[in-house]
């Protein structure tokens, strides 16, 4: 039985009133972005939170576009285990994609839905800070080899402060998955990565990955195989087992590093279906995948 209007709108006053003054960190994946309509009820949505008191921090992905700008310069893309191999030109259009699309874009459809977007990446007050991903061995054909995958970071240090700065104004931050590391280089890193080491550093009350899944299945042709919960100690048998893969494995191990340093919950929606963030948030029906710590096991 559907909901009348006003009901809906009592059943989120609880929620409304835990998230109070709350942050929580928002990953939109290059995949959960599949239409600009999409991106656009996202956006609204996310300052709809902002006005119920709130403070979001988005960190977004562009994995797809970066593949679709590097081939249209006829450059292949190519990744290993999941990370995209990045030479000197591919961190330029990673560059180029990411913080001059696509962050652009996202803070500007915040202004136009009436909340106050900034733009960072990992340079802005040294963020995040890294270094370059180690040569990578691979056994190939029996021999050992070495796969060098370029200008990959892992993040060192985050420094939030920054965030807070720009939370406490009223603005909502949209930050680029770029590193700087200490030379002043750019480093590529993947954007589930950073939301989940930037939901640590800020101790976010939630993590929210927004996807083209809806959550973490078992069978990954059958949507009705959705995982609703899943706990720390799941999570290295589901990927020994082969269930989690690909660019599942970042989500979930972002989702683990929260979590670990005190994020109560991690959540893995499908942003592809209008308002999933508000259905999950502010109703009783959780929706996606919920991962969550040994104290936190309620919605
Ligand atoms: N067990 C699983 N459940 C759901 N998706 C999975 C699973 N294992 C691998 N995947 C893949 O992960 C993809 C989502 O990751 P990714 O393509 O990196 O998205 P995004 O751009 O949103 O970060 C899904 O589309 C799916 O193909
Ligand atoms: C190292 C690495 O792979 N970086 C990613 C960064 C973007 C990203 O993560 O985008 P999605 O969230 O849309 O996948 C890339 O170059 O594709």
């Amino acid at each position: 039985m559907e909901l009348k209007r006003e009901n809906v709108l009592i059943e989120a006053l609880p929620y409304m009133q835990e998230f109070y003054d709350s942050i929580m960190v928002i990953k939109v994946g290059g995949n959960a972005m599949v239409s600009a309509q999409i991106m656009e009820d996202i956006i609204r949505d996310v300052v709809l939170l902002r006005y119920v008191g709130i403070k979001p921090v988005i960190v977004h992905g562009g994995g797809p576009e970066i593949t679709e700008k590097m081939e249209r310069l006829g450059k292949k893309a190519e990744f290993f285990q999941g990370l995209r191999i990045t030479d000197d030109e591919t961190m330029e259009i990673a560059r180029m994609v990411l913080v001059g699309n696509i962050n652009t874009k996202i803070v500007s459809l915040i202004g136009i839905s009436g909340g106050k977007g900034i733009g960072l990446t990992g340079y802005d007050g040294r963020m995040i800070l890294g270094h370059k991903q180690a040569v990578k061995r691979v056994i190939v054909d029996g021999i050992e080899t070495e796969v060098d995958i370029g200008w990959v970071g892992e993040s060192e240090v985050i420094n939030p402060d920054i965030l807070h700065i720009v939370l406490e104004n009223g603005y909502i931050p949209v930050i680029s998955p770029i590193a700087v590391d200490a030379q002043g280089n750019a480093l590529n890193i993947n954007a589930d990565t950073v939301a989940g080491d930037i939901a640590a550093a800020l101790r976010a009350k939630k993590l929210i990955l927004m996807t083209d899944v809806s959550g973490l299945l078992r069978n990954l042709n059958d949507p009705s195989s959705r995982v609703s919960r899943v706990t720390l100690d799941d999570i290295d048998p589901l990927i020994a087992e082969g269930i989690i893969k690909g660019g599942m494995i970042p989500k979930i191990k972002g989702a683990a590093v929260a979590i670990k340093s005190g994020v109560e919950r991690a959540h893995i929606i499908n942003g592809s279906v209008s308002h999933s963030m508000l259905l999950e948030l502010f109703t009783d029906c959780g929706i996606g995948t919920m991962v969550y710590g040994p104290d936190s096991a309620d919605k």
